[in-house]
């Protein structure tokens, strides 16, 4: 996609959620590869709603900024994912209300945050792993990232949020809106032990979309 498509891109996507209410204030930050190798992303301290295409901070490929405002503080936590998945074209983050409400609950599966409730969650995301609180814009969320070897395209942050990597800016879009409509219904059907897709469902979706799901 061309440079200008691109930009509005980010800017439209993040628009979206933030109206849809995923994401408030100035929280959350979004990037996108160029075809050129380098990296797109959105500026510290801005909000979703209000993003400007011609002030997005751009690295080049080999991580110079070149142009645009300072980067957001979560540029650690991007360049991992870019780094360890090659197939990754894009990052999301998002402060989204129930995933957060979801990371505090006691006794969650830290190695598979989503409970497998649909199977949308488990095509667009495979298993989200559930990292500790950080301070915002501690690089060592980055190191965490590194240390999954590119296994998961999403991870959540604990009391904080998701961050999900995608093939382009639409597909990391889709899937982070998956998680948070995951761990609203995770949420709402808390205590009622709803009837979760069994073991061969989970199997099922896995086989039939080629789900990387680790062991
Ligand atoms: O969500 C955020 C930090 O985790 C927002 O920070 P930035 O404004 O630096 O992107
Ligand atoms: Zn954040």
């Amino acid at each position: 996609m061309a440079d200008a498509a691109l930009r509005e891109q980010i800017c439209i996507l993040a628009k979206s959620l933030f109206d849809r209410g995923l994401t408030g204030g100035s929280t959350g930050n979004i990037s996108a590869r160029t075809a050129e190798g380098g990296i797109l992303v959105s500026p510290t301290g801005t909000s979703f709603g209000r993003l400007d295409p011609a002030r997005l901070s751009h690295f080049d490929r080999s991580g110079r900024l070149i142009d645009g405002d300072p980067p957001t503080k979560e540029m650690p936590l991007h360049a991992a994912f870019y780094d360890t998945r090659s197939s990754a074209g894009a990052v999301v983050h998002l402060h989204s209300c129930h995933s957060v409400a979801w990371s505090m609950v006691p006794g969650v599966d830290l190695d598979n945050f989503l409970p497998p409730l649909t199977p949308y969650a488990i095509m667009k995301l495979g298993k989200v792993k559930l990292l500790p609180f950080y301070v915002p814009g501690d690089p060592a969320m980055g190191e965490a990232v590194r240390g999954l070897a590119g296994k998961r395209s999403a991870v959540m942050l604990a009391n904080h949020g998701p961050v999900v990597a995608g093939k382009d800016v639409e597909a990391a879009c889709n899937a982070v809106e998956e998680l948070e409509d995951t761990a609203r219904l995770a949420m709402m059907t808390r205590g009622l032990h709803p009837n979760a897709l069994t073991p061969a469902q989970i199997n099922d979706v896995v086989t039939d979309f080629g789900v990387v799901w680790p062991d």
